[in-house]
């Protein structure tokens, strides 16, 4: 579903010059879950961003759904990603005119959805995250635990076959935090759906089926016990 091949990122030249990853691979299958952690500043968000198409690496390819990311022309990786990948960072970027429902809707509008359905699945997703009651509410006027969830639904909802996600439990508290946790771990293997997520949450790294760390530009296992309360 998810293929990063021989990914290298660079930035800078000289004595400016960064390597962030070198040679880093990675293969998530369907009905997969995968956690990233690792330290602040290691390129988590980094590496989210080539896995999305939103940045291209110095060298290797992404391959979403069997077909790799065009490194030269963005609008045909958005068209590839649209319906393939869905997505929740840390600037989740919900539409501020639009309502909860709305911004939900748009993007089951988006997959092919009609207008009723869009709006009835729309509901349904967001009594999913607990969110029924604010389905009118503006993003503005929502806390951000709250906008926080409804990025969730809007990147759920189209049942898209790769989901990558960038801290989805952060802004959230530990029982809403748990609730999310649970709804990915049934959603995807219900819909099975490759999940990509970047945490520092341990409860949710290991509700995961696998669990990695970014560490020095590669990738490498690690157990993902969680902490003793
Ligand atoms: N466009 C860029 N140009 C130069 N350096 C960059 C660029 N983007 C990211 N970096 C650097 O790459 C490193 C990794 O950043 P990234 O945001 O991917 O880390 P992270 O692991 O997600 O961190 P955190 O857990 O704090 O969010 C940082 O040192 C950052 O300054």
């Amino acid at each position: 579903m998810l293929e990063a091949r021989d990914l290298t990122l660079r930035f800078g030249q000289g004595d400016n010059a960064l390597t962030l990853f070198e040679d880093l691979n990675l293969t998530v299958h369907s009905g997969e879950q995968v956690a990233i952690v690792g330290r602040s500043g290691s390129g988590k968000t980094s590496l989210l961003n080539l896995l999305a198409g939103l940045s291209m690496p110095s060298a290797g390819t992404v391959e979403l759904v069997g077909k790799a990311y065009d490194r030269r022309n963005q609008a045909a990786r958005d068209r590839w990603r649209a319906g393939r990948l869905g997505m929740v960072f840390q600037f989740h970027h919900l539409l501020g005119e639009f309502s909860a429902l709305e911004n939900v809707a748009l993007a089951l509008r988006l997959a092919g959805h009609s207008k009723a359905d869009s709006l009835r699945v729309g509901r349904s997703w967001l009594a999913e995250v607990g969110l029924a009651a604010r389905a009118d509410h503006l993003p503005a006027t929502l806390s951000g635990g709250e906008r926080q969830r409804v990025a969730i639904a809007r990147a759920l909802a189209p049942q898209p076959p790769v989901v990558l996600m960038d801290e989805p439990t952060g802004n959230l508290d530990y029982e809403t935090a748990e609730q999310i946790q649970g709804l990915l771990k049934s959603l995807t293997r219900d819909a099975n759906m490759a999940l990509v997520l970047v945490t520092h949450d341990r409860g949710l790294a290991a509700s995961t089926s696998r669990q990695l760390t970014l560490c020095g530009g590669q990738l490498v296992p690690f157990d993902a016990q969680p902490s003793s309360p």
